[in-house]
């Protein structure tokens, strides 16, 4: 299998109320974004990283993550958008053309192990479109805009989406392209292939693995860096 790996690290992190980029703050003395990217460093069908960052946090992140640690594979920066959709969007054009796969993770995942990235990878050679998702544990309603309860949907068919998703090369850049075109804007890139009207799957991931979002999150991601 040719993969490139695609980590967007672009965002401005507001939920997490620092002054730096989450992915910048440090878990057990390394950066979040260090983490992310390791498990796709150290999978042999992975033959390029592309990360995607703010214009003005390339060079800090070239200092201090890229030539600060030791990676395998070459890793290449390039500029991220307003949107993480665009950030994406600019991080699988610059994709190497014979790559077959891509797989899009966010580096504000850093808990992602290299066996669930490995099994998401095969699930995607043989059905094109693949993401990591978990049972969801609570019970999901549908609320109006004044917080009253619309609907209950059926817990046993909801499912908590992660990254990484991964896609066969030209069906990701075709879904971009026409969501780009028709304006939509959507939370994850599953759904950028879903209105193509392609069937996607869901690949059983791991609690574990949850996006650094608010200060609550580094703690539980330390906690578990430590186990
Ligand atoms: N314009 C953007 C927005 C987000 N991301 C990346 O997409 C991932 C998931 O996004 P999210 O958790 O929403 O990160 P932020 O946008 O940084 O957070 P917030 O919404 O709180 O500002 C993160 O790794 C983030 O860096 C990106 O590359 N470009
Ligand atoms: C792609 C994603 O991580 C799947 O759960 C998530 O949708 C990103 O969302 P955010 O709005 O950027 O936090």
């Amino acid at each position: 299998m040719n993969v490139s790996a695609v980590i967007v690290a672009a965002g401005k992190g507001i939920r997490m109320g620092h002054t730096v980029n989450k992915v910048y703050l440090t878990i057990a003395g390394k950066p979040v974004l260090y983490y992310s990217l390791k498990a796709f460093d150290e999978i042999d069908w992975i033959k390029e990283i592309v990360v995607v960052v703010s214009k003005e946090e390339m060079e800090y992140c070239q200092e201090n993550v890229v030539k600060k640690y030791i990676f395998k594979k070459p890793i290449k920066l390039v500029e991220g958008g307003s949107e993480r959709q665009y950030s994406v969007y600019n991080g699988i054009t610059n994709t190497k053309e014979d790559c077959e796969i891509i797989a899009i993770h966010d580096g504000a995942r850093p808990l992602v192990e290299k066996e669930t990235v490995i099994k998401a990878l095969k699930e995607a050679y043989l059905h094109k479109a693949v993401a990591l998702g978990v049972p969801v544990k609570d019970t999901i309603k549908v609320v109006d805009g004044k917080n009253f309860i619309l609907n209950t949907p059926d817990r046993k068919y909801l499912w908590a989406i992660q990254t990484p998703q991964v896609f066969e090369r030209n069906l990701i850049i075709k879904a971009h392209q026409k969501a780009l075109e028709d304006g939509f804007l959507g939370t994850d890139d599953t759904v950028l292939v879903e209105r193509l009207g392609y069937k996607v799957k869901v690949v059983e991931g791991d609690y574990r693995n949850i996006k650094i979002t608010t200060p609550e999150d580094l703690i539980v991601a330390e906690a578990f860096l430590k186990k």
